[in-house]
């Protein structure tokens, strides 16, 4: 069980995975591994945009335990933006969550600082939780600049941003070398950088909201590992890839998460 009052969060980010057809299944999978009832856990799905609906279906008709997010949105609320959806089309089809930051959008669609800046506000204006992503590359981390890098990103992120409460908005750490690489980051590792973004929240938003805000790890997190990073004072769940993507082996992490 967690040593703070934050219920523990995980996420899956299902990336550019599973069309309509085997989205629904895997939700519906997950679903059945995971019963009615996540021991005081919050589990988020995060799956493709196509595939939005039918998990909403699924947690609707199968009263499955999770919630739902998209894994983007644009800030504006309607218009000629060609390919973008907004807050609210997120919201008519059930998302109470939306990633933004991800380190694939900032490299490789060029994502700004100030683009996710502009999200989070929108997404909080809709009343979306934004689960909202940092972390550095290989390179800041060999030159040791990775607190540094990585708090200049919530800095920015977060500017001028007014919350009312902590649980209004995640945030997850998930150093880019440890992504999708078999290489995970030590505990040690991820409550470094936890903990000082959560000193920079401390800083930005106050000391009672930022002690209510989640954050998670992310990077090759797995139900072999994921016990450690949760053991550590800052880090309150985990958002998690490849692993999100076999329902038996989610749900073991949802299981650990309950321990
Ligand atoms: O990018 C991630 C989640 O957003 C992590 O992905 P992996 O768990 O596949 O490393």
């Amino acid at each position: 069980m967690p040593n703070n009052t934050r219920t523990r969060l995980i996420a899956g980010n299902w990336k550019m995975n599973k069309n309509y057809t085997e989205g629904v299944q895997l939700a519906q999978d997950l679903a059945n591994e995971l019963g009615h009832d996540t021991h005081g856990v919050e589990v988020v799905v995060c799956p493709p945009a196509t595939d939005l609906k039918g998990v909403s279906g699924v947690i609707e008709f199968d009263r499955a335990p999770f919630g739902l997010g998209a894994q983007n949105v644009y800030w504006e609320a309607s218009g000629a933006f060609t390919g973008e959806l907004s807050c609210d089309m997120l919201k008519s089809v059930g998302c109470t969550h939306c990633i933004v930051g991800h380190s694939e959008r900032r490299d490789y669609f060029g994502e700004t600082d100030g683009d996710i800046n502009l999200k989070v506000k929108a997404l909080l204006a809709a009343g979306i939780v934004p689960i909202s992503c940092c972390g550095e590359s290989l390179e800041v981390r060999e030159a040791g600049n990775q607190v540094d890098f990585v708090v200049g990103q919530i800095r920015a992120d977060f500017d001028g941003v007014e919350l009312e409460s902590g649980d209004q908005l995640v945030v997850a750490y998930e150093p880019i070398w440890a992504i999708g690489t078999g290489k995970t980051a030590t505990p040690e590792d991820a409550q470094e950088v936890c903990g000082a973004i959560r000193a920079a929240l401390v800083d930005i938003f106050g000391a009672d909201i930022a002690s209510q805000i989640r954050v998670l790890y992310g990077g090759s997190a797995k139900p072999g590992n994921v016990a450690g990073f949760l053991a550590e004072e800052d880090v309150d769940g985990a958002l998690v890839g490849g692993a999100s993507l076999v329902a038996a082996d989610f749900a073991a992490m949802v299981e650990r998460a309950a321990e």
